[in-house]
Parts: C-alpha cells; sequence; structure tokens
C-alpha cells in the first residue's frame, strides 16, 4: 500500500442540519493509500460524516483539512479534482445519456487552457468498462435499472480520477457479482495510491475489502481500526442492536458476521447494549 496521497482530517468534527448536531466531535484521519469504510445503523450519521467530509455540509464546530488546510478555504475547482463524491441518491439532468453524465468527471480536468480532449474518451471509456457499463453509453439514464444507474454514477466519479473517492453506499442497489466487481475496482484504485471512503451496509463486504472500518452509533464513533479487531460481536451488538456471530473467513482470515437476533437495546445510544432478545 502506497501513502503519497493527500491526507483528509476530521478535527473536533460536529455536523447537524440547522441547529440540531447529528454527528459529534469525530476526530478521524483518513489514511492515504487506503480504503475506509463506514459502517453503522441506519441514521447513526454515516451519509453525514461523509458530506462533512466532502465539503457539502459545512462544520457546525471542529473542521475537516486536506493536507492540513482548511477544505473550506479551497477552491471549489482544487477540491473536485481532488475529492470525487458520489452521494446516496444522485439525481441526474433530465434526459442526458450515460456517456454525457460520466463525461461530465472530466470537467474539473479542463480549464480556458484545456479544452475536451481525447484522452477524456479514453478515460470515459475506462470508467464505463471498470463498472460493466460500456453497453450503456448511448443509453438515457432515466432509462436505467437502479443497478445500471448505480453504475453508471460510479464511473462518473472514476472518470473524474480524484485522489480521494467518498462514496455512500455504491452498492446498494447492485447484484452480487456486480458488488464484488465494484469493490474490486475501489480496492484497485486503492493500489494505485487513491484513497477510498465508502459507506457500506454489509458488514462481511465491508470486512473483506477494507483496511479500516470505522463503527458509528448515535453519531459517535464506536470502534476504528482493522476489521478482524473492529468488527467483534460485541461491537456489532452495540452498533446494531443485534446479537451476531463472527467467524473467520478460512481463505482470506477476515470476519464473516452472521446476524442472529435483535436485541432490544438499539445501537444509537452508543452506551446501550441490549439485554433482553427476542426469540
Ligand atoms: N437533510 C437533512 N435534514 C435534517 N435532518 C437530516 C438530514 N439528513 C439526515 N438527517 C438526520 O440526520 C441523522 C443522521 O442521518 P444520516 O443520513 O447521516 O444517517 P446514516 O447513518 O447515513 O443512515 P442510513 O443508513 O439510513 O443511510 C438522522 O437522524 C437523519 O434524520
Amino acid at each position: 500500500m502506497t501513502a503519497t496521497g493527500p491526507l483528509l482530517r476530521a478535527h473536533g468534527l460536529s455536523l447537524g442540519y440547522g441547529r440540531t448536531p447529528v454527528v459529534h466531535d469525530i476526530d478521524l484521519d483518513v489514511t492515504p493509500g487506503s480504503l475506509t469504510v463506514l459502517v453503522g445503523a441506519n441514521a447513526s450519521g454515516k451519509s453525514t460524516l461523509l458530506r462533512g467530509l466532502a465539503r457539502l455540509l459545512a462544520p457546525m464546530s471542529g473542521r475537516v483539512t486536506l493536507d492540513g488546510v482548511d477544505l473550506g478555504s479551497l477552491s471549489p475547482r482544487r477540491v473536485a479534482r481532488t475529492v470525487g463524491v458520489l452521494p446516496q441518491s444522485p439525481v441526474a439532468p433530465d434526459g442526458i445519456r450515460v456517456g454525457d453524465l460520466v463525461a461530465h468527471g472530466r470537467y474539473p480536468h479542463r480549464s480556458f487552457f484545456r479544452g475536451h480532449r481525447s484522452d477524456d474518451d479514453a478515460v470515459v471509456a475506462a470508467s464505463l468498462a471498470a463498472t460493466d457499463a460500456g453497453s450503456l453509453v448511448d443509453r438515457r439514464v432515466d432509462e436505467l435499472s437502479g443497478g445500471q444507474r448505480q453504475r453508471v454514477w460510479i464511473a462518473m466519479v472514476l472518470a473524474q480520477q480524484p485522489e480521494v473517492l467518498l462514496l455512500d453506499e455504491p452498492t446498494s442497489a447492485l447484484d452480487v457479482a456486480h458488488q464484488v466487481e465494484v469493490l474490486e475496482v475501489l480496492r484497485s484504485e486503492v493500489a494505485r495510491g487513491r484513497t477510498v471512503v465508502l459507506v457500506l451496509h454489509d458488514l462481511t463486504l465491508a470486512a473483506r475489502y477494507a483496511d479500516h472500518v470505522v463503527v458509528l452509533a448515535g453519531g459517535r464513533i464506536i470502534a476504528r481500526g482493522e476489521p478482524a479487531r473492529t468488527l467483534t460481536e460485541d461491537v456489532v451488538g452495540k452498533a446494531f442492536g443485534i446479537r451476531a456471530r463472527v467467524l473467520e473467513d478460512p481463505d482470506t482470515g477476515r470476519p464473516v458476521i452472521l446476524p442472529r437476533s435483535r436485541q432490544v437495546a438499539r445501537g444509537n445510544d452508543p452506551g446501550a447494549v441490549g439485554k433482553a432478545t427476542l426469540p
């Protein structure tokens, strides 16, 4: 693993909507050249944290820095060249075709002196191929299936060639083959020195592909680190209010998380571990 990319760092970061904080006092270093997965129950603050790291949401307190410089002080073009973001439910312009949407990913690289170039087309084609979406290039985005659309959006972020990719549930609509394919593509981006942060709900996939897992509950980080040390039965219980068995994948040594039964107390209170269980 290389460690040459920019360092994205949250310092005492609190985020929220209106006056209501939902993410509290987060300190987080995103290791350059690594893949970090944010996991946690619904409404635990994963998307909000990702938005804060992407400058889509201004801090209520604390700050986010890129190589030591406050993200808020950087130009939008500098941020767009460095950080690529895929929100949970992106909206495409009406009637846009796949090739044109993915080509939007190239805009941060253009300037008055550097218009469209043939290598932009090559990057767009390679990005579509990486997500198995090459055959969709002339289709309208609004006529695609949910999974096809999600792959096209991932291709757009790949075409941006950012050093840091922030992706909110990029595999939520994908069949299992395409989930693995997209996660392999993201691992190959990491092998090239890029930094990836994504939100995933599938804990076993998170454990298999992540270098670091960050577990959120109630807007706070309750555990972080390499998957085997982090996704323990205790942590999964605290975060999700379930009893789970954690086994070891004999091939990879990575954890495999098997949900067993729901506990009554649930994870948005980070101190809560359920006692009563449902049958
Ligand atoms: N635009 C918004 N305005 C007001 N409150 C919001 C907004 N977006 C999220 N929230 C609230 O912030 C809290 C955290 O939401 P967030 O989307 O960050 O959670 P999440 O962990 O990503 O959840 P999920 O797994 O359901 O996607 C929730 O209580 C949610 O209702």
